[in-house]
């Protein structure tokens, strides 16, 4: 099975299955030499059948077309099937099959007898919801698995009870449906983070996802911690929220992968922003492209005066409401939108492989905040970064990231990013369209 035209898997014709990565542009390297390099994150000693996965599960595997596993797939899987259940604190770089890890737990851990929820997890946006349960639904297509949204608007007004095995969802939702009862969780026995550094920041989702876990039974529930970045202020209630975890981790300038060039452009000033965007149409719809934006007022904006002056772009956002933001971002999948202009909603765990292009019309920022709740000086927000670019150069694609500097602060910002992950930052310039092509065909590559 492959992806199909709504990114999501569907049986593809038998000659499909090939290693070559396809790019717009012509690319040489192959997945299968990645796979085979042991400095590669996609790197593996072993095959899936070494794995000790159920043969259905398996099935499901080859059928998405994977055909080894990659390093964080052959190092967690073991420790994460071995019993009795033992928690996983597992890092693992943007785009390197962190999302099968963790659903063939679940799939592995579930009773298909029993008609009861046993494995819920919880991802920071509806988008990544809708696409774990994408691969949830795909790997498990041999399996009796029985699945349920919580996400909002996902079930029918009335629903008194849900019985599937495996229930994905925000935790908002999935609070709400706990709490009153809808779904009960005395079974369960397996609760995963997907991008678990945000669901357990406490200046973000962490009040929400305690209070998820909480309502679970306080025994014998295998706890699942995955992310591409940990930062050391959640590390320790990382330690907490899953105690005695086996841990995959990182070093800090390990977290990003080099085949995602970074760019960065020198504009004059705001406005400029926008008319350099605009010079760069044509590259961005060579593939997809997304553009982030740090408000949402903003996304909208651009994508107003864009749209007006002609050009085909789409929004996206959390002020959208759900059946709105699904459009879209299936629209996106599809294809059929190339440039999706957005905010950090689709930062994390996004994974559409046509994107080639990321630009950070905004750089992320944390929201800085003294005692008096006044905005402090504000600094840039390394982990959304990494996240951020990561949307591109899936599972060792080629990829590009730009991003647009325009003044003194964010130029601080940038070179605060550059120290952080350690990898270069390239300029280009921003009038010489032609230099800008050739630049980023190299780095396409
Ligand atoms: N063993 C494999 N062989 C081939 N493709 C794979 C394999 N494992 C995963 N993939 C593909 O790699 C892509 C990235 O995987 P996934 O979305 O799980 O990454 P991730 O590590 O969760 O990234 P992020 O940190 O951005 O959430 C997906 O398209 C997935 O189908």
């Amino acid at each position: 099975m492959e992806k199909d035209a709504d990114g999501f898997y569907s049986p593809a014709p038998a000659d499909e299955h090939t290693d070559l990565i396809k790019s717009s542009f012509e690319v040489s390297v192959t997945l299968a030499d990645q796979q085979a390099d042991p400095n590669s994150p996609l790197y593996s000693a072993k095959t899936f059948e070494q794995l000790g996965l159920h043969a259905d599960l398996l099935k499901g595997i080859y059928d998405m077309g994977f055909s080894k596993p990659s390093k964080i797939q052959e190092r967690a899987l073991p420790l994460l099937l071995s019993n009795p259940p033992t928690n996983m604190i597992g890092q693992s770089q943007s785009g390197t099959g962190k999302t099968a890890a963790f659903v063939l737990t679940m799939l592995s851990r579930v009773d298909f007898s029993k008609n009861k929820t046993q494995a819920i997890c919880l991802a920071p946006s509806r988008e990544l919801a809708r696409q774990i349960m994408s691969v949830v639904v795909a790997m498990g297509k041999f399996t009796p698995v029985q699945t349920e949204y919580a996400i909002k608007d996902s079930l029918p007004r009335g629903t008194a009870s849900v019985s599937a095995h495996i229930v994905v969802g925000t935790p908002g939702t999935m609070t709400d449906l706990l709490r009153r009862k809808v779904i009960d969780a005395t079974e369960v026995k397996v609760f995963v983070l997907d991008e678990a550094d945000n669901m357990l920041d406490q200046d973000g989702l962490g009040d929400q996802t305690l209070r998820v876990k909480n309502m679970l039974p306080r025994t014998g529930v295998q706890i699942i911690l995955f992310s591409a970045t940990f930062p050391d202020h959640v590390r320790s209630f990382a330690n907490k929220f899953a105690p005695n975890a086996n841990k995959i981790e990182l070093q800090k300038t390990e977290v990003t992968v080099d085949n995602i060039h970074q760019f960065y452009m020198d504009c004059k000033n705001e406005e400029h922003k926008y008319d350099v965007l605009v010079s760069l149409y044509q590259l961005l719809t060579i593939g997809q492209s997304i553009i982030f934006c740090q408000h949402r007022h903003t996304a909208d904006r651009i994508a107003q005066r864009m749209s007006a002056e002609g050009h085909k772009v789409a929004s996206l956002h959390g002020a959208k409401d759900a059946s709105e933001r699904d459009a879209i971002i299936d629209s996106f999948r599809e294809g059929r939108e190339k440039v999706l202009i957005t905010t950090n909603v689709i930062a994390r765990g996004i994974d559409i492989l046509q994107v080639n292009m990321v630009v950070n019309y905004d750089l992320p920022l944390l929201n800085e905040r003294d005692n008096w709740g006044n905005k402090g000086d504000s600094r840039p927000d390394i982990e959304t970064y990494i996240h951020r670019i990561g949307r591109t150069g899936r599972f060792g694609r080629k990829g590009i990231s730009i991003n647009f500097v325009h003044n003194k602060e964010t130029w601080a910002h940038m070179e605060q990013i550059e120290q952080a992950t350690g990898k270069k930052i390239t300029r280009i310039e921003t009038n010489d369209l032609d230099e800008m092509e050739e630049q980023m065909k190299k780095a396409l590559k």
